[in-house]
């Protein structure tokens, strides 16, 4: 079984109901076990700024999908969600991005892990850190909370209640 982290962002119409379903989703396929969910953030677009504010969160789960099957399936779910490609990063129902797999390192036409944008992103890391706090530094002064609030303070990252 392999453990993977997956982003998760939505930022139009129901985002909440969007990302709800694409979580729903993933549980019923066999093969994947969802393990935890981190807290939902409210963020700020990053890349093409003129769009709404997402709704993000990250996943941990255990998969015997490979790789690439997996991405089939989490592609899957965006068609189902009604996901367009009309701009890049541009507003999107559902967007799933592979974070992580185990310690796995590729790139192929389809798929490169680590996702190469993913430490360049608070919306990423910060609710990353919830679910995976050893990926991070180990050194620190700061205790992770304290890292994990000035991220939050900093990047146009805010918690969302629904
Ligand atoms: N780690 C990955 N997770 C998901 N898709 C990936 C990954 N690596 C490469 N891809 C490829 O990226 C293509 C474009 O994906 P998408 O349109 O969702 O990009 P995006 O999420 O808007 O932008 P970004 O990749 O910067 O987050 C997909 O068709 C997929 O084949
Ligand atoms: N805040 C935020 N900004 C983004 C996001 C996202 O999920 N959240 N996704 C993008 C392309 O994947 C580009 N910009």
């Amino acid at each position: 079984m392999a453990k993977v982290f997956i982003s998760l962002g939505s930022n139009m119409e129901n985002r909440y109901a969007f990302i709800q379903e694409a979580i729903e989703r993933l549980r019923a396929v066999k093969e994947i076990d969802v393990t935890d969910i981190s807290s939902v953030y409210e963020t700020d677009p990053v890349g093409y700024v003129d769009q709404p504010s997402f709704l993000n969160l990250v996943v941990c789960i255990q998969t015997k999908l490979e790789p690439l099957e997996l991405l089939s399936e989490t592609q899957h779910i965006e068609n189902h969600l009604g996901r367009k490609r009309d701009i890049k990063w541009g507003p999107r129902t559902i967007d799933l991005d592979i974070l992580l797999y185990d310690q796995e390192n590729m790139k192929v036409e389809r798929l490169e892990i680590p996702h190469p944008r993913m430490w360049q992103r608070a919306f990423v890391i910060v609710p990353l850190m919830e679910v995976a706090p050893d990926l991070f530094i180990h050194s620190l002064d700061l205790s992770i909370k304290d890292v994990h609030k000035q991220l939050k303070d900093k990047e146009g990252v805010s918690e969302w209640k629904p």
